[in-house]
Order: structure tokens, then sequence, then C-alpha cells
């Protein structure tokens, strides 16, 4: 068995580094469903090239790794004890390799464990089977994603769609509710596995487990097939869209399971994945470890470009977020912008409007922005980015620190803080993404700043645009929550808050809610 340490840690990188084939079909089917110049359209294009960077790059799709779930199949008599030290050890080797983010953090201190191990993480089940080889699949499911994961006792009354009673068509109404709630939060368009029954662990488990089906496949179970056809077909006539910008395609998929439940309980447990359904497997020969085959279809043989579309991007300026000028409803200008930024740029800025940021900007999530609410920010911010992300980085032998990967992280958690920050430290424009809410949008309008959503997951694309890292604060919280300061070329986002009162994010809520209504009628 002395290879199955190194097989995982093959698995590993691979679920972290390689969307496989079946997801990345179901993002090109996207692709092909919204405008290419809408800003749903904008970000597809730039989520599939983030996609090939990370393969290119053999770096995290996401910066976000997520909560290491492994589903371990052994025959009987196989040393489950040795596989799980393996699993570790694997684990923190993969994190020592920057292929996964030091994210196991205390929930009493904070103190992240810097190698991915600790209390309850990974996440490692084993059962045996009848078969002889082993197999170990994982999933890497990000904290925004999980964030979104959402479970309904029924019967119930849901917001735009009455009543959910015990029964299949209440279960509709469950799934539509929950795509809906996730809004662009968990980086639509989303996959979603769906566990009906069980108690409140099982039923969230079961959920899941849905989410190591294929993408492409069909429910056994008739009336959950017809289920999971209605939600594809009805889900994307919410008008999410990609990074809840409105669109097309808001769920690109719907996976339900179901078991036995008690008389008094009746629970629809609803696992959010984002687009970066990072899922894997092995099957690995029970003597020595060696890997035999990928459980998945391997993403390299799905590009995610076709021959039409290198041509395409060939004539075009290489940031895949521009966009042309003559403004259409979607398309706003594209303004170019240096760090610190004056009010009256930023006054000038409106909802759609693409910038193109040049200069230093700085990371900042839930553990610096309660922080600074009662402490003093260690550099002057006047004019100044902030980031919303969680790196995952790098330290050379001469120290220096290198960016692996630095996509944006949900926005709303910082919500409490956010608008109080801007205007004690004179912020002037948030990156992030999802959004955020009215107490942020009117300290925008108060003060001048904006919103600015970046294309949540898009990892290696961001991290192209740090060129250096001049430095970084509050390395006490861990590498995620510390404050880098980055030196930025060419870093896009779209304006989705200006400093009007406008927000992209309510507009997209308060639509999709409407259409949402009009699937309170009784189907099932
Ligand atoms: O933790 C992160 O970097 C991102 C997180 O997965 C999120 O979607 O907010
Ligand atoms: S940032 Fe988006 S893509 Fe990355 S793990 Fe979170 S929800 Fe998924």
């Amino acid at each position: 068995m002395q290879q199955f340490g190194q097989s995982v840690y093959q698995l590993i990188v691979e679920a972290s580094s390689n969307l496989p084939g079946d997801v990345r079909r179901a993002i090109r089917q996207a692709r092909e469903r919204e405008e290419a110049a809408t800003r749903s359209g904008l970000s597809l294009s730039t989520i599939a090239q983030n996609i090939e960077m990370a393969e290119t790059n053999v770096s995290p799709i996401c910066q976000d790794t997520g909560m290491p779930t492994f589903i371990v199949h052994t025959p009987v008599g196989v040393n489950q004890i040795v596989l799980k030290q393996e699993i570790r050890e694997a684990v923190r080797l993969a994190t020592k390799d920057g292929k996964l983010r030091t994210n196991s953090v205390d929930s009493l201190t904070g103190a992240n464990s810097g190698d991915n191990l600790g209390p309850g993480t990974p996440v490692i089940h084993f059962e045996q089977w009848e078969q002889d080889d082993i197999e170990v699949k994982l999933i890497l499911k990000g904290g925004g994603c999980e964030n979104k994961n959402i479970q309904y006792s029924l019967p119930t009354e849901l917001e735009g769609l009455g009543k959910a009673g015990r029964d299949l068509d209440g279960i509709r109404k469950c799934i539509l509710h929950a795509v809906y709630q996730a809004q662009g939060q968990g980086c639509s368009a989303g996959f979603i596995g769906v566990g009906i029954g069980g108690d409140r662990t099982t039923g969230y488990e079961l959920a899941k487990h849905q989410l190591f089906r294929e993408v492409e496949d069909r429910n056994p179970i008739a009336e959950l097939d017809q289920l999971e056809q209605y939600i594809m077909d009805k889900a994307n006539q919410l008008g999410i869209g990609t990074m809840g910008f409105g669109g097309e395609v808001s769920l690109l998929g719907c996976k339900v399971g179901v078991m036995n439940r008690l008389p008094a309980s009746f629970f629809v447990s609803v696992a959010y994945n984002c687009w970066a359904y990072r899922r894997q497997g092995v099957l690995l020969d029970s003597e020595t470890g060696s890997l035999k085959q990928w459980v998945y279809e391997r993403g390299t043989d799905v590009p995610m470009k076709d021959a039409t579309e290198e041509v395409a991007a060939a004539a075009t300026s290489d940031n895949s977020m521009s966009v042309n000028t003559d403004t259409d409803e979607e398309s706003g200008r594209t303004v170019m912008l240096t760090t610190p930024i004056r009010e009256e740029d930023i006054r000038s800025l409106r909802v759609g409007d693409v910038v193109v940021i040049n200069g230093e900007i700085h990371t900042g999530r839930d553990a610096l922005h309660k922080h600074l609410m009662d402490h003093d920010c260690p550099i002057d911010m006047n004019g100044g980015v902030i980031y919303h992300c969680g790196p995952v980085m790098m330290q050379d032998k001469d120290g220096e620190w290198h960016v692996r990967a630095a996509g944006p992280t949900t926005s709303i958690r910082e919500e409490p803080y956010q608008g109080d920050i801007i205007k004690k430290l004179g912020i002037r424009a948030v990156i992030g993404k999802g959004g955020m809410g009215a107490k942020t949008l009117a300290a925008l309008k108060e003060h001048g700043g904006v919103y600015m959503n970046a294309i949540g997951g898009a990892a290696q694309y961001y991290a192209r645009c740090i060129k250096q890292v001049n430095g970084v604060d509050f390395m006490e919280f861990g590498i995620p929550e510390a404050m880098w300061h980055l030196q930025a070329e060419g870093f896009t986002a779209i304006v989705t808050m200006d400093s009007h009162g406008n927000s992209l994010h309510a507009d997209v809520d308060k639509n999709s809610f409407e259409k949402l209504t009009q699937f309170k009628e009784t189907v099932f």
C-alpha cells in the first residue's frame, strides 16, 4: 500500500486545479445560452479562462479549496486507520505545496492550524464494499456556497410561493426557493444536491452526497427525475444569472436523493455548490495503492474554448472583461483608475461600468473588519481599495510572498461593518462578490464610494493581476484573514453598487422574486 498516500495527493491536486469534464460541459452550455456581451456572458468567459489557467498552472481554480471531504470505499480487511493517517498527510502536503488553502480554523480562538488539519478537518467517511479495489472520492466545497445551503422543515410557508406541504409539490417549492435565496452569493450558476427525509444531520449529508453524482446522469426514481428536470427548467427562468448579475442561466445541475424520515419530521435539505464544482475520485489497487483510473472524466479532455473562440480571443484585448463602449442597457463603460482614487472619479461611476484598477489594493475580510471597528488601521486607507479576499499564498526561500490564488469572497458577511469602516478609513472602493446591503449602499452614497463585483472563483485570473506582494499585517489572523498589501495591475471588476443609490443586486433580487412567485400554483 506504499503508493496510497501519493495517489491521494494526486487526487487532491486534480480536484483543486482541474475542473472535471462533466462540469466543464455544463459551463460551456451556459456560455452558449448567455449573450456574450452581457455581464453574465463576460463573467462566464472569465470563468472559462480561469479554468484553463488553473489546469495549466496546476493551481487552485478558486482560492477557497473548501472543506476537503473524502468518501472512501474499501474491501474487507483494509486497515482504515492507516488510510486515515495517509489521507491526513496528503492533505498536509497539498496545503504546504499551495494546492489547498489553509482552511482549518479553531472555532473558539480563530487560530488557523496552518496545515488544514484539526478537529473535524478533513472530513473522511469510510465504508466497506464488495469490490476488490479501493475507491477514494473527494469534494472541495467552499465556504461561500456552503453558507447558501438551506434546510426546510415541512409544512412551511415560503416567501413568494405560499404554503409548502408534506408532499412532492412542497419539496418542489423548497428547491425553487433554495435557488432564489442563494442569489449570486454562492457563485452562481450553481449545482444543487437535495436530500429529502432523514433527520437534520443525515438529510444534509444526503444532499451533499448527491453532489457525487455525474452532472449528466438521470435519476433512477421516475418522480425524482421528473422533479429534477422541472427544477432545471424553472430555476433557469428566475433570471439570477452568473454571479447574480441577471441572465438566462442560474442553475447548472439538480440532483435529488430521498431517504425515510421520522413521522414527526419532514426535512428538505439543499447543498448549494458553486460553479467551481470540484469533485473527483480515484480507483486504487488495494495491494499497492497505485492509481488505476479516475472516477470522473478529467477536464483535460474538455477544453473550455473551441477554435473559433481562440481566434476571437486573439482579436480582442487580453482582458476578457473589457466591454465595448457603445452602451446598451447591460454593458457600461470601461474606466481605468489608479489608487489612491479621488472622490470625483468614484462619483462619476455608475452600475454596469467595468473598472480596471492599477495600484496598491488591500485584502480584508471577516477578522479584519471586526478588528477595525474598534482599532486603528496600520496603513492610510484614504482613497484606498479594500478587496474581500483570502488568498492562497506561498513564501519563497528568500521569505518573499507570492500569490497563488486570489479570487473574491462573499461580501455580505461584512455588511455589519462595511459602511462604518468606509467612512472611518476613507475607503473609496470595495471589491468582493455577491453584493452588499442597504447600510453599505447608504454609506457609498454619503461618503462617495463604489462596490465592485469581481468574478467569484476566478482565482487564477486575479492572481495574474497581482504583480507584487508589498507586505502584510495581522498575520496572527492566519493567511486567508490577514491584511495583504498587493500591487495590482489590470484588476478588472464590474460596478454593481454606486454612489447614486443604485444596486444591481437589489434589482436582481427584486426581479427574481417576482419571477419566483409565478411558480406558486401546484404542479405535482
Ligand atoms: O473563503 C473564500 O475565499 C471564498 C468563499 O468560498 C466565499 O465564496 O465567500
Ligand atoms: S468563492 Fe465562489 S467559487 Fe470559490 S468556493 Fe466560494 S462560492 Fe465557490
